[in-house]
């Protein structure tokens, strides 16, 4: 059965004590995200999409409110919880298959064998079509197979949830657009709930069922959420004159830049 409330956010706040004193940067953050669902958080630089991502990957915790995954307070990090960077964090002398053996081996090491963990960490590698490269280091790898690996790392823990912080902020527009392309077909096949944070406004129409835009910082808090209304599979080409596409992309324009317009000198 599908859950419609997989993941709840309730009331969360974060205020971060600095030496300049308390920072209030989240207020009042209510969102429940469905099974199976692709949910984007977008807004302005600072306005604190990290802060919320990091809130659902157990790694800090709000200072006031709840969040829950699965029916459990996230009280710290889990493999339940993928988490994929925008700087793919893999261990330089390990090979790509090493790296993501590595987390392979922490998830289902006790429960299984060493060939076993080695399927589980190949068939990941396959699914970002990485089988070629399974044996180079990251540094013979281009920034978007490094991020793959990072992808293949976080899918390969069998996650519940997959956390996505920019994954493909750092890359060129082609490799961006590939990687969307299989993240999207991934996501079709093994149904993961995604929660991923994204500036870009194309991508966030393109992958989400549901884009939760975010007001300004400090003390942000979610602004508006549109329900994006488009039949999958979804094919870049296609909607690029999609009538609904346009009006999803020009919601989301409006809300960023006319009703949480930054001075050019705060965005700069
Ligand atoms: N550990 C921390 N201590 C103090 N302030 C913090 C801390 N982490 C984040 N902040 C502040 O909280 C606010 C939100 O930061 P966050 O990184 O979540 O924003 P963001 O929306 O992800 O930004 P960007 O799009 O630029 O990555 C910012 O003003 C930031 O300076």
């Amino acid at each position: 059965m599908v859950a419609k409330k997989f993941i709840e956010v309730l009331g969360a706040e974060m205020v971060f004590d600095t030496r300049k004193g308390r920072f209030h940067a989240l207020r009042n953050i209510n969102l429940t995200v469905a099974q199976g669902e692709f949910v984007t958080l977008i807004g302005h630089s600072g306005c604190g999409k990290s802060t919320l991502l990091n809130l659902l990957a157990g790694l800090t915790r709000a200072t006031a409110g709840a969040l829950i995954c699965a029916g459990r307070e996230i009280d710290g990090p889990s493999p339940e919880r993928g988490v994929v960077f925008q700087n793919h964090s893999l261990l330089p002398w390990l090979s790509c298959f090493d790296n993501v053996y590595l987390a392979v081996e922490r998830v289902f090491g006790a429960r299984e064998d060493r060939d076993q963990l080695r399927e589980r960490t190949a068939n990941a590698l396959a699914m970002v079509g990485l089988t070629a490269a399974a044996g180079k280091r990251p540094y013979e790898i281009s920034g978007g197979m490094k991020q793959r690996v990072g992808i293949a790392r976080a899918l390969s823990m069998e996650p519940k949830v997959l956390l996505m912080d920019e994954p493909f902020g750092a890359l060129d527009a082609l490799t961006r657009a590939h990687l969307q392309d299989e993240l999207l077909r991934i996501v079709a096949q093994t149904g993961s709930t995604v929660v991923m944070v994204t500036h870009d406004v194309d991508e966030a129409v393109l992958l989400s069922d549901r884009i939760v835009m975010m007001t300004n910082g400090p003390a942000a808090t979610i602004g508006e959420i549109a329900e994006v209304r488009l039949p999958r599979p979804r094919d870049r080409v296609a909607l690029a004159h999609d009538p609904l596409y346009m009006e999803y992309r020009k919601q989301v324009l409006e809300f960023l830049y006319h009703r949480q317009a930054v001075p050019a000198k705060a965005a700069a």
